[in-house]
């Protein structure tokens, strides 16, 4: 089987061929529709601890690009919230859109936002990243929407490192960076139970959707698009539009961490 993507031939319509799950019960990402999400008084806020040493490397695996992180001890960790016990941060990437009026995965009332930051971390009651990405409780991912506003300074130096990665399978190290810097000033957030938004699609995911975005310049988002799917010595194709549509929300109940 050809391997997935965002195309006309492999794209998020093709993906339930080779991954049934894509039809499930709790797939992502979803529309928010704030007016009809219950404040749940009984969630606790989020606690992020990040260790700015644990960056290792920054890489275009073909359908994004991704800041990997050490997580082989509890030093970049997410707690509270609507979780019990302790994740750790794995990785984080973003999707995004040809042009500004696309490119999230998530919407809030139908609107689309230019791009997504994923922070994705794993329970510790699993012994790996791997043996808990299949798990129903075994992932929790942050996403950030990001608004077209003032270029943002804290995209900077990971904007700056996307000329080494054009190309998929191109990395380079990533070292010191505070992930926490990316997040917006409130930690007001919105949750339910989905799935990973690419195959393997698995229903693992306690999703953490903030409310705030966090800015981006419409020249900070043109580097996003200058990178490409394919890899060195391929015809290049522009990494855009490497985002799912929203699927059913099938009975399920989105949550606010406010009021
Ligand atoms: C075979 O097991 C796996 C497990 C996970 C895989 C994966 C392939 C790609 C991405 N992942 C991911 O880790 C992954 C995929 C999607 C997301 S997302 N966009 O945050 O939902 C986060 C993480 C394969
Ligand atoms: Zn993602």
């Amino acid at each position: 089987s050809h391997a997935w993507g965002y195309g006309p031939t492999n794209g998020p319509d093709k993906w339930g061929e080779d991954c049934p799950i894509a039809n499930g019960p709790r797939q992502s990402p979803i529309n928010i529709l704030p007016k009809e999400i219950n404040f749940d008084p009984t969630l606790k806020p989020l606690k992020i601890k990040y260790d700015p040493s644990n960056a290792k490397g920054i890489l275009n695996n073909g359908h994004s690009f991704q800041v990997d992180y050490e997580d082989d001890t509890d030093s970049s960790t997410l707690t509270g919230g609507p979780i019990s016990g302790t994740y750790r941060l794995k990785q984080f990437h973003f999707h995004w859109g040809a042009s500004d009026d696309r490119g999230s995965e998530h919407t809030v009332n139908g609107i689309k936002f230019p791009s997504e930051l994923h922070l994705v971390h794993w329970n510790t009651k699993y012994p790996s990243f791997g043996e808990a990405a299949s798990q129903p409780d075994g992932l929790a991912v942050v996403g950030v929407f990001l608004k077209i506003g003032s270029a943002n300074p804290r995209l900077q130096k990971v904007l700056d490192a996307l000329d080494a990665i054009k190309t998929k399978g191109k990395q380079t190290t990533f070292s010191n960076f505070d992930s926490k810097t990316l997040l917006p000033g409130s930690l007001d957030y919105w949750t339910y139970d989905g799935s990973l938004t690419t195959p393997p699609l698995f229903e693992s995911v306690t999703w953490i959707v903030l409310k705030e975005p966090i800015s981006v310049s419409p020249a900070q988002m043109a580097k996003f698009r200058g990178l490409l799917f394919t890899g060195d010595g391929e015809a290049p194709c522009c990494m855009v539009d490497n985002y799912r549509p929203c699927q059913a929300l099938k009975g399920r109940r989105v949550r606010a961490s406010f009021k």
